[in-house]
């Protein structure tokens, strides 16, 4: 009845026939063990636990099976049929979130018993208001399943893994299973009825989070009447906070935001109603929209990777490994042009140890920067910058919108990159011997700094350009896909006959697990656009005793 953190209720239950003063106000549900003898025995197990109540998931009601049967006349068990004995056992069901190792979550239950049945009915409806107190539980959520993405598991996922979770928790559902690519941004775009949802689920992986966003991004814009083709534009954020449960190859973005790629650990994150903001990068060729990015937007390494991998998809997430180590040993370099604005005032740098987890601070001053700057019309944080330009031959150019961690390197691209903190790190990767390439390379996956060699650089981004060295003319910049990949063809085979010398002159880019089919680019970060269903990831509970009521 108050906000102070007062009790509402408070009981002497039973769990697992052992007697307990259990407790809920609004934040916290509480079980502390009744002890005859305040004495302290190290060997019991914790006998006092506490649950917030944002991590509740549901509560249910049953009778107890052994205390509602009574003995009859002739000495047998008889059961008795609800309401015929006022004074009957009962007992409630809590399903709440449990922390395992590596950031996985599971749900966890416990079973209290009351004495009577009046008093297990005011719990459950104490506990059932409270719950429905949450305004940011999603109610009814619209699920596209990609069947075909990573192991081609995504189907037998949802429905082995996470349906059950949504049914129990009272979600309801509208699941449409893609039947081709770009199936869902289609429906998204058009079709969808999004004011009857309060999120979208995708199953799969970054490619199928990359239309999902396309999808709600488009559709979101044309509803403000913005120009999408304009880069300058002030993006309309999106309302509908996205759900990801990981069933593709790289999975970066659900381990960046979760800290693990895990479906049950997806799906209560999406029940309990978290909300990550993220920020998004539109790219654009020639004042003309190309795609948005969320995570890697690459130009070289990356490129040819995704390239070389995309004709194997057959080999699943393997492909990556293999065209990995093809390109490794191709070591194709290319030349070209990169302009870029500095991000300017704000916290933090790509050579930071502090990392981006929940409740980043970072993330919320540079937000609450960014949001000034597009509400005060007069300053135009682009004209306060400078624009500075970089012309060489690089191995990879890479935009790192946040960490891109995932299995592959757990620390990422840019390990100190944010979520949401409306910058990209620019990482510039110049042409160098195949040893010290994989020096850098073999950093991603250990301890020591990548950006910490002569031949690699990094900048914290708001902006930036890339013009590649032999496209002077427009129609040069219009070289389409065919074309770009009849050169690789054409460049391989010179490069595997030294003596004709030619390098291929193009890479592709690859943006967030697409490849472009331009080269010539023009990248704007857009402060915080889209919200997840995740918090980020959550820095280790040392102290949780500490932070535990019960044990003070
Ligand atoms: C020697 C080991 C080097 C390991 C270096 C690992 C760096 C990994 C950084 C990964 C950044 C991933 C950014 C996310 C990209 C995704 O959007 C995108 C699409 O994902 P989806 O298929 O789930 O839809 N995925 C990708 O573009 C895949 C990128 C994966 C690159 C793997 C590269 C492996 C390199 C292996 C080099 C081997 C050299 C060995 C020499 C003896
Ligand atoms: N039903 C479908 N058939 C074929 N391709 C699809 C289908 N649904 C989605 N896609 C496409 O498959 C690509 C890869 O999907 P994704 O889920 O990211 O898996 P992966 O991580 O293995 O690449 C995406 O670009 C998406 O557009
Ligand atoms: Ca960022």
């Amino acid at each position: 009845m108050d906000r102070l953190g007062r009790l509402l209720l408070l009981s002497e239950l039973r769990v697992r026939n052992a007697a307990y003063d259990v407790s809920l106000s609004r934040s916290l549900l509480s079980w502390k063990r009744r002890v005859s003898s305040p004495v302290y025995h190290p060997f019991r197990p914790s006998m006092c636990h506490s649950v917030p109540v944002s991590e509740i998931i549901s509560v249910r009601e049953e009778e107890e099976e052994n205390v509602s049967k009574q003995i009859d006349d002739e000495g047998s068990w008889k059961k008795i049929r609800e309401g015929e004995r006022k004074d009957c056992r009962q007992t409630f069901t809590v399903s709440y979130v449990e922390r395992c190792r590596q950031h996985r979550w599971r749900c966890a239950e416990v079973t209290f018993t009351c004495p009577d049945r009046v008093l297990c009915q005011s719990w459950v409806s104490s506990i059932r208001e409270q719950l429905a107190s949450i305004t940011s539980r999603p109610k009814h959520l619209l699920i596209y399943i990609n069947p075909y993405g990573g192991k081609r598991q995504g189907k037998r996922i949802y429905e082995q893994k996470v349906a059950p979770l949504f049914a129990h928790a009272g979600i309801l559902t509208h699941v449409i299973i893609t039947e081709h690519a770009n199936h869902a941004r289609d429906h998204l775009r058009t079709n969808a009825e999004l004011k009857k949802f309060d999120g979208v689920v995708c199953v799969g992986g970054d490619g199928m989070f990359s239309e999902i966003i396309h999808g709600l991004i488009w559709r979101t814009q044309i509803n403000s009447g913005i120009d999408v083709n304009c880069p300058d534009e002030t993006l309309t954020p999106c309302s509908l906070r996205i759900g990801i449960i990981p069933a593709g190859s790289t999975d970066c973005i659900c381990f960046a935001t979760v800290g693990t790629n895990d479906p049950v650990t997806s799906a209560l994150h999406i029940i309990v109603g978290d909300s990550q903001p993220m920020d998004v990068c539109s790219v654009h060729h020639n004042n003309s929209f190309l795609r948005y990015s969320v995570s890697l937007l690459g130009y070289g390494f990356y490129g040819d990777v995704l390239t070389d991998s995309e004709r194997k998809r057959w080999m699943g997430p393997a492909r990556y490994d293999f065209s990995g180590l093809k390109m490794f040993l191709t070591h194709n370099y290319y030349e070209g042009t990169v302009s870029y604005l500095p991000a300017k005032g704000i916290m933090g740098t790509p050579r930071d140890a502090a990392r981006c987890r929940t409740g980043c601070v970072v993330c919320q001053h540079n937000g609450q920067k960014a949001e000034k700057y597009e509400l005060d019309e007069t300053s135009d944080c682009e004209s306060d910058g400078e624009w500075r330009t970089i012309r060489g031959k690089f191995l990879a150019i890479n935009a790192a919108s946040m960490s891109c961690a995932c299995p592959r390197s757990p620390k990422g691209l840019s390990p100190a990159a944010h979520l949401a903190d409306g910058t990209t790190d620019l990482i510039l990767v110049r042409k160098c011997s195949r040893f010290n390439f994989l020096r850098h390379l073999l950093r991603h996956t250990n301890k020591d700094d990548q950006f910490d060699l002569n031949f690699v650089e990094v900048h914290r981004v708001v902006r930036f350009r890339f013009t590649p060295r032999h496209c002077q003319s427009d129609s040069d910049l219009e070289l389409d896909l065919l074309d770009n990949s009849k050169s690789q063809i054409f460049s391989q085979i010179c490069r595997d006959h030294p003596a004709c010398g030619c390098a291929p002159a193009y890479s592709s880019w690859n943006c967030d697990g697409d490849i472009l089919t331009h080269m010539a680019i023009d990248v704007r970060v857009h402060c915080q656009l889209i919200k997840l269903f995740a918090r980020g990831i959550e820095k280790p509970q040392v102290f949780e005793d500490l932070s535990n009521p019960c044990a003070l």
